[in-house]
């Protein structure tokens, strides 16, 4: 990557990528568990080797790579440091970086956040970053604006793919629809005569009941954790997402991880789901 400001809107950025790579999103999460498995220890070095792996074998095929911020900062500065490179040469090999961190603050140091993630100029730039609306959705004002402005994207959590997320985010809101909807439909707002997408996506987990959510206005990205270790199938997509399927990225980690150590596991792994995902659309 330049130092060059990127110059088109996250929506067009995320298109082109999708259309040259597909939908899908790989997380670089290194668990403890992964690591063991692929004889490393938990020491920076092996988080470093790790992660470097999995940028080397995949940010040349995938539309984005996810980065899951917590794993590294396990590590202090050191950690930080990894991230700071894993984020920096998936970038130049082509892939859109997500970071996930699930921010979320009042405004104001919700633009703390959002320089530290979203700025051209931050050690920690990113294409885009997951944000919780929990403070609200009017909270993320300023990651959503400093996103538009630098060409990048925020996430924003609506119905996570979690079991215990449900009972939060399905209850009602004060707009007479569920809290996930409200969000929906919050960032449908940001979104509305983007072309050829809004830079503001959401989170919703492959892993929820169909049609439980209504996208048709969204018009903006879906991010769907929770294909394989969640227990969600790349059949069911269709079921879940509709009509919204073609903005949709489905997201997978510890299911193409397991496949490592070697870059030609984690390529033959990514691109099992990867052909599965082209049946699915092209049906
Ligand atoms: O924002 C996320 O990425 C996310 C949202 C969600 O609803 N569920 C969810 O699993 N995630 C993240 O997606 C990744 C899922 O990893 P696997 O279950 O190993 O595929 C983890 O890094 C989670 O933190």
């Amino acid at each position: 990557m330049s130092d060059d400001p990127i110059r088109e809107g996250f929506g067009r950025r995320l298109t082109d990528a999708v259309r040259a790579r597909g939908p899908l999103c790989v997380g670089i999460d290194p668990h403890p568990s992964l690591l063991m498995a692929w004889d490393l220890d938990e020491s920076p070095r092996s988080l470093e080797r790790f992660s470097m792996t999995a940028v080397e074998a995949l940010a040349g095929e995938v539309a984005v790579l996810k980065p899951q911020s917590a794993f590294f900062e396990v590590y202090g500065s050191a950690g930080i440091a990894v991230l700071e490179k894993v984020i920096r040469e998936a970038r130049q090999a082509g892939a859109l970086v997500l970071l996930d961190v699930k921010r979320g603050d009042i405004g104001s140091t919700m633009t703390a956040y959002a320089m530290a993630y979203l700025d051209e100029q931050a050690p920690l730039a990113a294409d885009a970053v997951t944000v919780s609306p929990y403070l609200g959705y009017g909270a993320l004002a300023p990651a959503i604006g400093i996103a538009e402005q630098t060409g990048r994207g925020v996430f924003v959590l609506a119905r996570t793919s979690n079991p215990e997320g449900a009972g939060l985010q399905q209850s009602v809101h004060g707009s007479g629809d569920s809290v996930a909807q409200y969000v929906v439909d919050s960032a449908a707002e940001t979104n509305a005569g983007a072309e050829p997408l809004g830079h503001v996506g959401v989170v919703a987990g492959a892993t929820i009941h169909p049609g439980e959510l209504d996208f048709s206005r969204l018009n903006g990205p879906i991010l769907a954790p929770g294909l394989g270790a969640q227990g969600a199938t790349v059949q069911r997509l269709h079921e879940v997402f509709g009509d919204a399927l073609p903005n949709v990225l489905p997201a997978t980690a510890r299911d193409i991880l397991r496949h490592g150590p070697t870059p030609e596991g984690l390529r033959a792994a990514t691109n099992r789901v990867r052909d599965e995902l082209t049946q699915l659309l092209n049906a």
